[in-house]
């Protein structure tokens, strides 16, 4: 299978479909491609009638209907896997997608931070395991309505170099106006870049506010820019080249997210051109009450800074806050957002 009409013919199963993979679910639907969505039951009477796709860019796609499919359905062996669950439920995932797996079953998983894809390996050492980067926001503004909040290309990993040609034609054969697809040879450095991103996540939950009006914060940024240095001494004894995913190359990031504000705006006016609502998935995740994300991203940091000897504190102490809103979270002890000074001084870094 490597030409791009051989790969629209394939069947894609989209496993834990919530905010991207009924995104990714509703770009392969809207391309009829043969697609099945396995979600929580919330989720399918949600879109019973369909699904609306939007972006910032203005495209639209209606889905009418969509093909949802049950853990127990028999026979539905595919030939393409999107894990799309959080991190968090990897390792209950990887149990449930069984039913779905042949040998030549290509497994893709997209999750942020480091290390989930470890998991599916182990249980599936014979099967290709791709991850995948996600460098855009995905947002639901009204039910049955999906939005993509900014900008990126999804990155597919290409490796090993045997099947070249058939994850190019997988690439293609999804590639649309409502999500571009690429390939990387350098997913390990993509996702150390796409994580010094999310290092915004943390704060984001716990300041309680959109990522625009966070950014416009000077402390919520100051934050930021310390864990984004810690990251970047990590990835430096590492030698790790981070290919650039913002219009800022990822090295400046920690000076231009420093600067007062009235230069950060004449700066990174494109960071700021975000739409206003949008929110980061740890947002989600400790809004709703869930566990979050926070050991695959700011935790990865951390425990790779502590074997390399590097020093974290910005890092360390953000995790701790993180885990401490999230216990607060399952004993119901009220929680209030993080003002910026009091983040910043929680990390003791002076303005
Ligand atoms: N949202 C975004 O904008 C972005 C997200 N990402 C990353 O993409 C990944 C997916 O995120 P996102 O789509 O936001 O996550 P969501 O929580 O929206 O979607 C995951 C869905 O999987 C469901 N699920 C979990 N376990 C199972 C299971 N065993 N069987 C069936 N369904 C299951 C969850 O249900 P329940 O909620 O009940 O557990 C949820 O509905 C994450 O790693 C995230 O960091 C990357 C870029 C942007
Ligand atoms: C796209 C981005 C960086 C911010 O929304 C993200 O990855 C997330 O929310 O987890």
């Amino acid at each position: 299978m490597n030409s791009i009409k051989d790969a629209k013919r394939k069947s894609h199963i989209i496993f834990g479909a919530g905010l991207i993979g009924c995104y990714l679910g509703g770009v392969l639907s809207s391309k009829g491609m043969d697609v099945g969505l396995i979600c929580k039951p919330h989720i399918i009477k949600k879109l019973a009638n369909g699904l609306k796709l939007t972006d910032y860019a203005g495209n639209l796609a209606h889905i009418n209907k969509l093909r949802f499919v049950e853990k127990s359905s028999i026979g539905e062996r595919c030939d393409f896997l999107w894990l799309t669950v959080k991190c968090t439920a990897i390792a209950q995932a990887a149990k449930e997608i069984k039913g779905f797996i042949k040998p030549e079953t290509v497994i893709f998983c997209c999750q942020n931070g480091l290390g989930s894809e470890e998991v599916i390996k182990e249980h599936y050492p014979n099967n290709l395991v791709l991850r995948v980067m996600v460098p855009f926001n995905v947002a639901e503004i009204a039910p049955g309505h999906l939005h993509r909040g900014s900008e990126g290309t999804l990155a597919i990993e290409m490796s090993p170099a045997a099947h070249k040609e058939m994850i190019e034609a997988v690439a293609k054969s999804i590639d649309s106006d409502l999500m571009s697809v690429t390939t990387t040879n350098n997913m390990q450095a993509l996702l150390w870049a796409k994580l010094q991103l999310n290092l915004g996540n943390s704060v984001n939950a716990l300041a309680d506010i959109p990522v625009k009006q966070m950014l416009e914060d000077r402390n919520y940024r100051l934050v930021i820019a310390a864990m984004m240095r810690e990251l970047l001494a990590v990835t430096k004894v590492q030698n790790i080249q981070l290919p650039k995913v913002t219009a800022v190359p990822g090295k400046y990031l920690p000076l231009v997210l420093s600067l007062p504000n009235f230069l950060f705006k004449l700066v990174a006016n494109k960071m700021l051109t975000i739409d206003p609502n949008v929110r980061t998935s740890m947002w989600w995740d400790l809004s709703q009450g869930k566990k979050t994300e926070i050991a695959h991203l700011n935790g990865a940091i951390v425990k790779a800074a502590e074997k390399l000897e590097i020093a974290c504190p910005a890092n360390k102490m953000i995790v701790s806050l993180i885990i401490t809103a999230e216990k607060k979270n399952l004993e119901k002890v009220s929680r209030h957002p993080i003002r910026s000074k009091d983040l910043l001084r929680a990390i003791r870094i002076k303005r």
